[in-house]
C-alpha cells in the first residue's frame, strides 16, 4: 500500500459542509446513509454470518452526534442482512428531527433499542459467547478530549472487553483525538476501523497487525478529492468500501 491519503479534521468537516451546501446540496440523510450502509457492508465482509454459525447478534453503541446517526443507519441494514443488532443509545439527540425518524425505522424494523433507564443491561451485551461484535458509532470528527459522561464509563467498558469482542469504529475510535490519536484516556483499540470519505490523521496510529483498516462512503467524484488533495479511492465494482 501506498503512504496512507488522510485529512486533518479541519478539512474533514469543510468537506462535510462542502458536500451539504447550497451548491452541491446533498441533504445529510442521503450521506448517512451510504456511511451506515458502507458500515454494514464491512461487518459482513469481516464477520459473514457463514462464518459465525452460532452468533449473529451485533451490539452498536450510538452517541448523540452524525457518527452515531451513522451507527442508527447502519443497524438498519444489518438487520437486513440477517444480523440481530441491539443498539444501545443512551443520549437521544433532538438536533434534528431525522435521528427520531431513524429511531422509529428500526422500532419498525423490531430491532431493540436500550435507553438510558436500561443503562445496566447494555453491559449484558459485552459477553464474547453472545455478540459477533461491538459497533463503536459513538464520536467522530467533532470529538473533542476529555470525554464527558456516560460516555468515559460507557468506552471504558468496551475497553475491558476489546480482546475478546471486536469492536467495529465508525470513522474514528471513540476516545482518540482526530489529529493526534489515542493519546487521552479512556479509548477503544478497534479490529476494524471504517473511515469515512477520506482517512483522518488519528488512522496513522492504527497498527495494521491488530486493525483491518477500510474506507467507505463512497460518495465524491474524483476532482473533488482531489481539490482537498488526496486521490480517488479505487472502489471496484458497486462496492461502498475498499479494504487499504
Ligand atoms: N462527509 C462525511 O464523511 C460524513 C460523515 N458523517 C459522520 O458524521 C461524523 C461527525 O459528526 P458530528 O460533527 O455530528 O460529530 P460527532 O463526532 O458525531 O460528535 C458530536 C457530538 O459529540 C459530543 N461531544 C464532543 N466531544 C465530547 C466529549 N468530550 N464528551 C462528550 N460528548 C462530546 C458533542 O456534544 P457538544 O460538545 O456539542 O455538546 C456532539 O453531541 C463523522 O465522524 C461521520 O461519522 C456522516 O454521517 C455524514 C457524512
Ligand atoms: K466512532
Amino acid at each position: 500500500m501506498t503512504a496512507l491519503k488522510v485529512v486533518s479534521s479541519k478539512f474533514a468537516s469543510e468537506i462535510d459542509q462542502e458536500l451539504m451546501g447550497s451548491k452541491v446540496g446533498f441533504t445529510l440523510q442521503q450521506l448517512m446513509e451510504l456511511a451506515g450502509f458502507s458500515v454494514a457492508q464491512t461487518i459482513q465482509r469481516e464477520y459473514p454470518l457463514e462464518q459465525n454459525k452460532n452468533k449473529n447478534e451485533v451490539l452498536i453503541i450510538v452517541g448523540p452526534g452524525n457518527n452515531g446517526g451513522d451507527g442508527l443507519v447502519c443497524a438498519r441494514h444489518l438487520k437486513l442482512f440477517g444480523y440481530n443488532p441491539i443498539v444501545y443509545y443512551p443520549i437521544r439527540s433532538k438536533r434534528t428531527p431525522f435521528y427520531g425518524q431513524l429511531v422509529n425505522q428500526l422500532e419498525f424494523f423490531q430491532v431493540p433499542i436500550l435507553t438510558e433507564e436500561q443503562s445496566t443491561k447494555w453491559v449484558d451485551y459485552l459477553k464474547p459467547e453472545k455478540t459477533l461484535c461491538i459497533v463503536d458509532a459513538i464520536f467522530g470528527f467533532s470529538f473533542k478530549p476529555p470525554i464527558r459522561e456516560p460516555f468515559g464509563s460507557i468506552v471504558a467498558e468496551m475497553h475491558k472487553v476489546e480482546d475478546k469482542i471486536p469492536i467495529v469504529a465508525v470513522d474514528i475510535p471513540t476516545g482518540w483525538d482526530v489529529d493526534e490519536g489515542p493519546v487521552a484516556e479512556p479509548h477503544t483499540t478497534p479490529r476494524v476501523l471504517v473511515s469515512l470519505t477520506v482517512p483522518k490523521p488519528c488512522s496513522k496510529f492504527i497498527k495494521p497487525e491488530r486493525t483491518a483498516h477500510y474506507v467507505g462512503g463512497r460518495f465524491i467524484p474524483n476532482h473533488f478529492a482531489e481539490k482537498y488533495g488526496f486521490e480517488p479511492f479505487p472502489y471496484q465494482g458497486t462496492d461502498q468500501v475498499l479494504k487499504l
